[in-house]
């Protein structure tokens, strides 16, 4: 973008939606800053409109534009200075300013454009986002992934109904599908009508690769050559060869449709309660039902029970698809999707977890692990069940004493029984459950516990299983995975191949027991944290404590303030962002009234403005005073921007709004971090993120 363009937009007629939209985000009653001095990395506690992505496509301007009058000579809009941030909106309030800066690539040739030249370089793509000279060619394989997924850059420069059409184009025409040459099935290569039917059927594999798999013509089962099944998909289709004994590479002496099956097939075979004693043969229809090779006698129906497909989620072995069996609202069906989809890939984000005592950390944690567990516990449960169930037989085997030792506890097989009566609805009837107890009581079983200890001979077992090595929770420590399963309508406008992968992340809770940071030499182990999250009880700055328990009282803010600047200033975070959660609002709320903020010493440059409406709080300009407070001592500590955002630890919901938030920053710093390193190509010198480093 050049000078000139901001010129052109200075000549427009002033727009002032987005300092309404901004006046309504900002805490009530705090002033807009001056243009200069823009700075939304504070979270506020905001209600989006119902429709963000209407409100912000609908907008025929929908970035800030500063009011030229102002300006002494024409100049850059300083973008970075328009970053919203609010933990309730992260599409709306967040993105608006950012946008400007992004790129969009040709699927092709990946030369990138910004939103002036998208349309200019890509014309009225026909097969997607290429580049006109680019058009018939097929696509980098790498970007297969993202076909048909809308970018938010995209979404702002075209109608709703041009990006639907975009994307449908990107997705479905021919240029941009695999080659059948890319593709073996059964050994055989495909052809181009092979690829229509597989490609064309009611159930197609989706997201394929180019490489080699294997397919059952008469269940429909799919794989990748030498691997358990991996999907269903539409039964009888032509394609491919014949299906070979060893496909899926089993040893089980257990065939299904004349392929031997893998181990974690058989396993689920035998919780299922299918009788299969080695030498079974099995013909398995597409229905689900089944039987023994040569009996003409149907046994029953494999997906007929949600236990049984609740199982194969456990073990990450395919279902039907939801449209041929099974209703959308079966929770067992939910599971089964989700679940391989976040099993696929593996980025684990770390969020680090800090607070002193009392400032609601643990609650934040325990909240977010009532909220955010899904997949990840079953992932946990079924890694670690089946652990325990190699070393029993390998302990009978042997004919070592029992493997488990101790007979008290049955709580794995209990919940082995669960899963195969069929009753596990009563036990795990929706997605909100409250897990923690089941977890907690998984983690104590001895078997499970000898079978953690073993754990560096499960080969899926990830490395970051509950709790860390050596460390239990009564230590300090302890951590949890999750993943947001949001979907946001801005970079997902429509995804018929069901929800993307998501990310995973991993929140580490410390608890330092008031030590100093510079005491706590375990911290560079964290060094590869992505963000660091400090969290801090609002309702303290008139509380005295003893840090440390050393005796010496002091006020307990001060003591915040002191372990934050020890934190920040830890060389092994010297690169990771820092969010800060200003928890317990609500108490805040209520003392705030009562009890003058300027009761700490350090806030006592508190001077409350009139409040304007009836919302204008004080509670709120206490905190976006406090706020600045936070960020001023992390600019001069590390010369780069503190986020802040608020919680009430109590409210599920309000930690939720957090963690998004927390995603929100890492997305940012990850967009900081490709212009670093010079991914923009357009000679665009990008103050959106060279300047955050300087931001105060
Ligand atoms: N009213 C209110 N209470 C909260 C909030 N967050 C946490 N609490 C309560 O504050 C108390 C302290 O919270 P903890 O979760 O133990 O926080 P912590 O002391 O930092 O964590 P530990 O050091 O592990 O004990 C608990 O009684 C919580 O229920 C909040 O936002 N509002
Ligand atoms: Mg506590």
């Amino acid at each position: 973008m050049t000078d000139g363009d901001y010129l052109i937009k200075e000549e427009e007629p002033s727009n002032n939606h987005w300092e309404d939209l901004l006046r309504r985000m900002l805490p009530a009653g705090a002033p807009l800053p001056d243009e200069d001095q823009l700075d939304y990395s504070i979270s506020v506690q905001y209600q989006p409109p119902t429709h963000p992505y209407q409100s912000l496509s609908g907008n025929t301007n929908p970035v800030p534009i500063i009011k030229s009058s102002t300006f002494t000579k024409p100049r850059k809009i300083p973008q970075h200075n328009h970053k919203y941030s609010t933990a309730t909106t992260n599409l709306a309030a967040s993105v608006v300013s950012n946008r400007l800066r992004e790129k969009e690539d040709c699927i092709v040739c990946d030369a990138r454009y910004c939103s002036n030249c998208l349309l200019k370089a890509m014309g009225s793509m026909p097969e997607g986002r290429k580049c006109v000279g680019c058009i018939g060619q097929p696509i980098r394989e790498s970007r297969r992934q993202t076909l048909g997924k809308c970018s938010r850059m995209l979404s702002k420069v075209c109608s709703p109904l041009e990006v639907r059409q975009i994307m449908m184009a990107e997705k479905e025409c021919s240029a941009n599908q695999l080659r059948p040459e890319q593709l073996v099935v059964n050994g055989r290569q495909l052809q181009q009508e092979d690829m229509d039917e597989l490609l064309g059927c009611p159930v197609p594999p989706l997201k394929l690769k180019p490489g080699s798999y294997w397919y059952d013509k008469d269940s429909g089962l799919w794989g990748q050559e030498g691997e358990k099944p991996d999907r269903i998909i539409s039964s009888k289709l032509n394609v491919g060869g014949k299906l070979q004994v060893d496909a899926s590479n089993g040893n089980t002496q257990v065939y299904i449709n004349g392929r031997q099956i893998t181990k974690v097939e058989l396993r689920f075979l035998k919780l299922a309660k299918v009788q299969c004693p080695q030498g079974t043969h099995f013909w398995l229809y597409d229905d689900g039902s089944y039987e023994e090779e040569g009996q003409n006698n149907i046994k029953g129906n494999i997906w007929g029970k949600a236990s049984t497909r609740f199982i194969c989620s456990l073990f990450c072995l395919p279902v039907p698809h939801e449209h041929s069996h099974g209703s959308n609202n079966d929770p067992s069906t939910f599971l089964s999707k989700s679940m391989p989809q976040n099993l696929e890939h593996g980025r684990v984000q770390k969020l680090m977890l800090f607070g002193l005592e009392g400032s609601g950390t643990s609650t934040v944690f325990k909240q977010n692990l009532k909220l955010m567990i899904q997949s990840n516990m079953y992932r946990y449960v079924s890694v670690l069940l089946e652990g325990r169930e190699r070393f029993e037989e390998e302990a009978l085997m042997e004919e070592k004493p029992s493997f488990s030792g101790n007979q008290d506890s049955h709580f794995s097989d209990w919940l082995l029984d669960i899963l195969t009566m069929g009753d596990f609805d009563n036990y795990f009837p929706a997605a909100t459950r409250e897990y923690a107890p089941l977890v907690d009581e998984i983690w104590k079983d001895p078997a499970i516990q000898e079978t953690y200890k073993r754990r560096h001979e499960l080969h899926h077992l990830p490395d970051d299983i509950l709790y860390a090595e050596g460390v239990t929770p009564s230590n300090g420590l302890s951590y949890l995975d999750f993943s947001f399963n949001d979907r946001s309508p801005m970079s997902e406008i429509h995804d018929e191949n069901g929800p993307s992968p998501l990310v995973k992340y991993q929140l580490i809770r410390m608890s330092t027991k008031g030590k100093p940071f510079d005491t706590c030499k375990w911290l560079d182990m964290f060094e590869d944290a992505r963000v660091v999250v400090f969290c801090i009880a609002l309702s303290d700055y008139d509380q005295v404590w003893s840090h440390g328990g050393n005796g010496i009282m002091e006020n307990k803010m001060l003591a915040n303030r002191d372990s934050f600047s020890s934190l920040a200033r830890q060389p092994c975070f010297a690169d990771t962002p820092f969010v800060l959660i200003l928890n317990k609002y609500d108490i805040f709320e209520d003392k705030i009234s009562r009890i003058p903020l300027t009761v700490c010493e350090w806030f006592s440059g508190f001077g409350p403005l009139k409040p304007q409406h009836k919302q204008q709080s004080l509670a709120n300009q206490a905190y976006y005073y406090v706020a600045m407070k936070f960020k001023e001592l992390y600019g001069s500590i590390t010369g780069r921007k503190l986020f802040v955002c608020q919680s009430v630890g109590r409210e599920s919901g309000s930690v939720e709004e957090a963690l998004k938030y927390i995603r929100e920053v890492i997305r940012w710093d990850e967009e900081r971090e490709e212009d670093v390193y010079g991914i923009n190509v357009d000679g665009d010198d990008d103050s959106l993120y060279t300047t955050q480093f300087e931001c105060r």
